[in-house]
């Protein structure tokens, strides 16, 4: 116990933040205690990355399968899908991720409390915990972080209320394969769950406001991809207002009303997936008898993590800043370094990355080339197409590009997009290099193996040195060394070597 507080940190919501917040405190000699109302793991284990990578897999499994009858086998449809042992899989996988990372014997083991129940604060220094097996209790805590998450925002379309749909809640409890998969919302869950029905045999059409998938992403990416889930036979319906959603009549299924380029239209199917983007978990916490500010968007924090009370701090979807894991995990990290070890630590906010997990898959590392554009900023955007890396063409695989975003001479990297296969992997080589310093040119000379996706990466950034053959300085090489070889034209930005 300390002072006159039962414990040193509090940690409300067992997610990827609140693991993260509590091993941190406990290894940081804090006496910690974590509260939480379900399972350990939280979305991401049960409900969002880990259940859905699984279902992507299972697809991809089975692409490859109809891939090598078209290749090599003479044609013919890919064996059946047999649903329930996909679900299966899909839900020993959670199970073997939880008993690995999330069990609570792990955290204990830490010297972490762990404490099953709901949480909400009773004042500044206190919060009464409803607990699992029936009963209160009543805490203090000296320090606390937030970390209860968010949820899935359906937005109010007329008739959707009194019509049965789906959202990442329930998807993953399904036991029948939808004939027909409509989903509204092109982001990162509808063309992720979108390419993983349709490929194990599902027809599925996506419905979106936006005219383009991925919202956040590079539109010219996003393109790229939607090219190859139209050609896995992927519906888009684009630039969509949808007016209203009704079950038919006699029951069963859905019809997804929409006014697409002032015409109306009607969408059929079996089975409705909503993902329009996600809210965060502010209600029932009792943040109103602690004093702790908070809009619609989330638990207002500062780049610290820290709430407007100096001794709460909040980390994950409940802050409404990111939704992704690993920016949970990070939040978590600056604010427990913040809180336990009085040790000043801000988000990175210039190496924020992420990946969507289609094939191919569409990533991202600080700037997109339109942010750079509208902040003034002075860039140059290195290009290489898939086409040229040499794996990509080994595995079939060309449908990909990148794009580096750097300064002009010193070849700072500010911003990377990828669309291809490893897109995930190669975004963290210019994570890694943001972070570090290392510039497009370093990346150029650095030896990366052949042939490998990565050297794509580094190919990609040999574009710094083409770009820079300026007719001048190969005038002047050839004068010094008295060399009579062609002077090249001015650099090409559409030049691939
Ligand atoms: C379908 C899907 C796929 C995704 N895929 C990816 C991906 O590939 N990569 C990626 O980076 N991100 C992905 N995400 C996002 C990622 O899952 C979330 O950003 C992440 O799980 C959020 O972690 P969190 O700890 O902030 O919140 P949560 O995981 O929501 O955890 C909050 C926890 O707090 C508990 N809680 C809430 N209120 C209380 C209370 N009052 N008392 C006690 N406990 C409480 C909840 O039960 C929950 O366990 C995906 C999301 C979805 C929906
Ligand atoms: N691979 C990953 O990292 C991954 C995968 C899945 C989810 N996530 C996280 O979960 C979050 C939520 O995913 P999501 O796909 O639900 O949200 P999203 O924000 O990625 O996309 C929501 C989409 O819904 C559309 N939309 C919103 N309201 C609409 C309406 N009324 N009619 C038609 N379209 C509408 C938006 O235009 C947008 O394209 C993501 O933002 C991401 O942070 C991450």
């Amino acid at each position: 116990m300390s002072d006159s507080y039962d414990v040193d940190l509090l940690v409300l919501g067992a997610g990827a933040a609140g693991l993260t917040a509590a091993g941190t405190g406990a290894n940081f000699g804090a006496q910690t205690m974590l509260v939480e109302r379900a399972r350990l793991g939280g979305d991401c284990t049960w409900i969002g990355c880990v259940p859905s990578k699984t279902l992507l897999h299972a697809a991809d499994l089975r692409a490859n399968a109809q891939a090598y009858l078209d290749r090599f086998g003479g044609g013919g449809e890919a064996p059946a899908v047999d649903f329930a042992a996909v679900m299966g899989d899909l839900h020993a996988t959670r199970q073997e991720v939880y008993d690995d990372a999330d069990d609570p014997a792990i955290y204990e083991g830490f010297g972490v409390e762990v404490v099953k129940g709901e949480g909400r604060f009773t004042g500044p220094h206190a919060v009464r915990i409803d607990l699992e097996g029936g009963g209160t209790r009543d805490v203090t805590f000296r320090l606390a972080v937030i970390c209860t998450g968010g949820r899935a925002a359906p937005p109010p379309i007329p008739g959707l209320d009194e019509t049965p749909y789906l959202t990442n809640e329930t998807l993953f409890e399904i036991t029948e394969q939808p004939e027909h998969l409509v989903i509204i919302g092109a982001g990162s869950i509808g063309c992720e769950m979108g390419q993983a029905f349709r490929r194990l045999g599902s027809r599925v059409t996506v419905i979106d406001r936006s005219d383009h998938l991925l919202g956040k992403d590079d539109p010219d990416h996003a393109a790229i991809l939607q090219g190859v889930l139209e050609d896995e036979g992927v519906e888009f319906v684009l630039g969509a207002d949808v007016d209203r959603v009704e079950t038919p009549t006699g029951g069963g299924g859905v019809v997804v009303h929409v006014t697409q380029g002032g015409e109306s239209r009607a969408v059929e199917g079996d089975r409705l997936l909503v993902a329009t983007g996600r809210q965060p978990n502010v209600e029932g916490v009792g943040l109103e008898a602690a004093g702790i500010s908070y809009t619609k968007k989330g638990i207002t924090v500062d780049d610290r993590c820290r709430t407007n009370l100096d001794h709460v701090w909040a980390a994950g979807d409940c802050t409404g800043e990111y939704a992704l894991t690993h920016m949970s995990d990070h939040m978590a990290k600056q604010a427990v370094t913040n809180a336990v070890l009085k040790v000043p630590a801000a988000i990175d906010r210039d190496g924020i990355t992420w990946t969507t997990f289609t094939s191919p898959e569409v990533a991202q590392v600080g700037k997109t080339e339109a942010e750079l554009e509208e902040a003034g900023t002075s860039f140059v955007t290195y290009r290489f197409p898939y086409s040229k890396v040499d794996r990509a063409v080994t595995e079939h695989a060309e449908q990909g590009h990148i794009k580096i975003h750097a300064t002009k001479w010193l070849g700072t990297i500010l911003g990377a997009s990828v669309v291809g296969a490893r897109a995930g992997e190669l975004i963290s080589i210019y994570g890694v290099s943001m972070k570090a310093g290392v510039s497009v040119r370093e990346i150029a000379d650095t030896i990366f193996p052949y042939p490998t996706y990565g050297l794509g990466a580094r190919r990609a950034a040999d574009q710094y040195y083409i770009q820079k053959q300026y007719p001048l300085a190969i005038k002047a090489v050839k004068k010094v060394f008295g060399y009579s070889g062609a002077t090249p034209p001015a650099p090409d930005p559409d030049r691939v070597v």
